[in-house]
């Protein structure tokens, strides 16, 4: 039996005391990819943004990569977060340094000392989203598409149990989108848990998975049809 790495048991969320979703019942196991969809201001970030303790969890029960949600101490929010990989619609590099030093940077960040462990690691996670050749480029030399395979490297780094991707190919065009989500496939391919919020149904019925849709405060599983 594949290990449960989310497991969402009658959970309400809110963001402050306002309520966005409830009643979400979910088990998520390992090597999965699941999407979430639905309209704007419908609950996306919300819901992703309790996955990973940025919104607390106050009703319900959660248990993300053996964390469980509910008990979780601010101060052991960082160690959630080491096993898990989030990427964002608009990247989030730091402007002031180039790719290697990016990810130097999150390494230094998460306890690595060892400079020459560091930079393997660094060309593990470049290669695997196609990139090794551009660590000396800084974030405004890359093209959006670029930039969000580095988001996704820098995502690989400590060997996450899931990826967290909100909306990851919201800036990019078709094409681009296309592409990035290519390298997330394989990244699943490779046995990685990957609950991905989206908009673009035409990623979805490219790469069809799980779906499930926020709707009305609740989150239930639709079925995906060709068109
Ligand atoms: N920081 C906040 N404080 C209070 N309410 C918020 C906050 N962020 C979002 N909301 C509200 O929570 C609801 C859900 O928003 P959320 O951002 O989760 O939706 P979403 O589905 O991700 O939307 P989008 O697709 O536009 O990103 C909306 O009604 C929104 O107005």
């Amino acid at each position: 039996m594949p290990e449960t790495i989310v497991k969402l048991e009658d959970v309400a969320v809110f963001q402050n005391e306002n309520l966005v979703l409830q009643n979400i019942d979910l088990e998520v196991k390992k090597g999965e990819f699941v999407y979430i969809i639905g309209k704007t201001g419908s609950g996306k970030s919300s819901f992703m943004k309790t996955l990973y303790a940025d919104i607390p969890l106050k009703q319900g029960n959660g248990q993300v990569a053996d964390f469980d949600l509910r008990k979780l101490e601010e101060k052991n929010i960082p160690y959630l977060r080491r096993k898990l990989g989030i990427v964002f619609q608009d990247f989030k590099l730091l402007p002031d340094r180039n790719v290697n030093n990016n990810l130097l940077f999150v390494l230094k960040a998460t306890g690595w000392t060892d400079p020459s462990k560091m930079n393997a690691k660094i060309e593990e996670v470049l290669d695997k989203v196609g990139m090794k050749s551009k660590g000396f480029k800084y974030p405004h030399e890359l093209s959006g598409g670029e930039q969000q395979r580095i988001a996704i490297a820098r995502a690989l780094l400590n060997d996450p149990e899931l990826i967290l991707a909100d909306e990851p190919t919201g800036n990019l065009d078709p094409q681009t989108s296309v592409e990035v989500m290519k390298v997330l496939q394989e990244i699943n391919q490779n046995g990685r848990t990957i609950i991905m919020a989206t908009h673009d149904y035409a990623l979805i019925l490219k790469y069809p998975h799980k779906t499930l849709k926020c709707d009305g405060s609740k989150v239930f599983e639709v079925v995906q049809k060709a068109v």
